[in-house]
C-alpha cells in the first residue's frame, strides 16, 4: 500500500486514477509521496519515508528541488498541461488592457437604474474608448508551453509577433508559428514592442528582469502581461513606470499587496491555471507520474532528478537507486550484487547535472544486508526494491 499526501485540493479526475494499492493520508509524515500545487514545501520537514513529490503543475519555485534532491526524493512537474488555460487568460488580459471593457461594465452597473440607459450610455462610451491588437507588436519572452501558444494566438489576432528564448526546444520550436519573429536578445523584445508578455520559470537570472532598466528602454505606453511569477518584476520599478506612463498597463496573475493597489494594474488572483481542463490535466498527468515511479521506477517530466523511462520490469526484482553523479558509483553497485552472486537482467543509469538515478533489474531479490551495504555507499541518497514476486 502507498501512502499519498495531497497539500492543495488535486481534482477528483486525476485522483480516481490511483487503484487500490493507493490511501490518501492525513499525516505528511506517512506519506511515500507528495501531490501539490502551489503550496509552498519550503518550510515543511518530510521524513525518510517520501519518495516524491508531483507538482501538478509548471512552475516549481515552491518546492526545494536541491534540498530534496539531496534527499533522493525525486520532484514532478506536469509540463503543458495547464498551458492552454494560461494562454486564454493572457489573451483576456491582453484585451482588457487595450480596451476598457472593466471601466464600461461599471459604467453599466452605476446606471443601471436609469430608465434611458440605452440613450446616455451613447454618450458616456467615448470614456471607454480603446485600441485594437491587430497590428501592433507583441513581445513574448520564453517559448515554452505557454510561450508558443500565446505567440500563436497573437498571430491569430493580427498582431506582429516577436519572441525570444535562449533556449527553446525542438518540441516548441515545432509548435510555433511560422509567423513569428525569433530574435536573439530579450533586448530586441523590450525596444520594438507594444505588448510584452512574460513566460519564464522564476530563477535566479530571471527574478527582476523586468525592471528600471529594461523597462527605461521600452516604447512609452507599453503594456506587460505578467502571467509567470510575481517576483520576474521589479514592483517599486513598475509603480514609477506606470506613473510616468512609460507603461501604460500592467497585467498580471500575480498581484502582491503593492501591486493590488497601484493605478493602471490589472490583477487576477492567481487564476491561469483555474479551469476544470487545467486541472484535470494536471492532476491526471501528476497522478500518473506518481504510479510510474513508485510501482516501477521510471522517472518522466522530473525536474531534479533525470528523466528515466525504463519500461515495466520483466525480472523479479527492480532494485532502484538516487545517488550523486560522481564516479564509481555503477561499479560499487554491480561488486555489492556480484559478492553475493545475483546475477543482473538489465542496468540503466542517467544522470542530470549532480544527480544521478541508476536501475537494476535482477531475478533473486537482494538480501537485507546486501541492499544496507549498497545505501552505505557514499552518494547513495535513496535505495528501493521493487518486489515483483507478488
Ligand atoms: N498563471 C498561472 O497559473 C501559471 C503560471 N505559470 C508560470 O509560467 C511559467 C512558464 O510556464 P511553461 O510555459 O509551462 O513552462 P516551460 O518550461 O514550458 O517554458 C518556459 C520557457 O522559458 C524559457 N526561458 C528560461 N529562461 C529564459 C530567459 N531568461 N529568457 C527567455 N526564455 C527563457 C525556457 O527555455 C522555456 O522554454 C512557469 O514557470 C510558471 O512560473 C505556469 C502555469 C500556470
Ligand atoms: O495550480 C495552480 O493553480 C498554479 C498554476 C501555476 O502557477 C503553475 O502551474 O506554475
Amino acid at each position: 500500500m502507498f501512502h499519498i499526501k495531497c497539500l492543495n485540493p488535486i481534482s477528483e479526475f486525476g485522483m480516481k486514477e490511483l487503484t487500490e494499492k493507493y490511501r490518501q493520508v492525513e499525516d505528511l509524515g506517512e506519506a511515500q509521496a507528495v501531490l501539490v500545487r502551489s503550496a509552498s514545501m519550503h518550510e515543511i520537514t518530510v521524513s525518510e519515508k517520501l519518495l516524491a513529490v508531483a507538482r501538478a503543475g509548471a512552475g516549481v519555485n515552491n518546492i526545494p528541488l536541491e534540498e530534496f534532491a539531496k534527499k533522493g526524493i525525486v520532484v514532478f512537474n506536469t509540463p503543458g498541461a495547464n498551458a492552454n488555460g494560461v494562454k486564454e487568460l493572457v489573451v483576456a488580459g491582453l484585451m482588457l488592457a487595450s480596451r476598457d471593457l472593466v471601466g464600461g461594465m461599471r459604467w453599466i452597473s452605476q446606471n443601471r437604474d436609469d430608465e434611458n440607459i440605452n440613450k446616455t450610455m451613447e454618450k458616456a462610451k467615448k470614456a471607454f474608448a480603446g485600441k485594437e491588437a491587430k497590428g501592433k507588436k507583441l513581445g513574448v519572452i520564453g517559448l515554452g508551453a505557454i510561450g508558443v501558444l500565446v505567440a500563436n494566438a497573437g498571430q491569430a489576432l493580427g498582431m506582429e509577433v516577436y519572441g525570444c528564448d535562449p533556449f527553446l526546444s525542438v518540441e516548441h520550436a515545432l509548435e510555433l508559428s511560422r509567423n513569428v519573429s525569433l530574435v536573439d536578445s530579450n533586448e530586441d523584445i523590450f525596444r520594438q514592442c507594444d505588448y510584452i508578455s512574460v513566460h519564464v520559470p522564476l530563477l535566479e537570472d530571471t527574478k527582476g528582469m523586468i525592471n528600471k532598466d529594461t523597462m527605461e528602454i521600452m516604447k512609452d505606453g507599453v503594456i506587460i502581461l505578467n502571467f509567470a511569477r510575481d517576483l520576474l518584476v521589479n514592483d517599486e520599478d513598475m509603480e514609477q513606470a506606470l506613473s510616468s506612463g512609460k507603461v501604460a498597463k500592467y497585467v498580471t496573475d500575480f498581484p502582491n499587496s503593492k501591486t493590488a493597489n497601484m493605478d493602471g494594474v490589472i490583477a487576477f488572483p492567481h487564476l491561469g491555471a483555474s479551469t476544470e481542463e487545467s486541472e484535470d490535466n494536471c492532476a491526471k498527468m501528476a497522478v500518473k507520474e506518481i504510479m510510474d515511479y513508485l510501482e516501477y521506477g521510471i522517472i518522466k517530466n522530473s525536474v531534479n532528478y533525470p528523466n528515466c523511462d525504463v519500461g515495466f520490469c520483466n525480472s523479479v526484482c527492480r532494485i532502484t537507486i538516487c545517488h550523486l553523479n560522481i564516479p564509481n558509483m555503477l561499479s560499487q553497485f554491480t561488486a555489492a550484487l556480484s559478492e553475493c552472486g545475483i546475477n543482473i537482467d538489465n542496468l540503466v543509469n542517467k544522470s542530470k547535472g549532480e544527480f544521478a538515478y541508476t536501475v537494476i533489474d535482477t531475478g533473486v531479490i537482494p538480501s537485507d544486508s546486501t541492499l544496507e551495504k549498497i545505501k552505505k555507499i557514499e552518494g547513495v541518497r535513496k535505495v528501493r526494491i521493487l518486489n515483483y514476486t507478488n
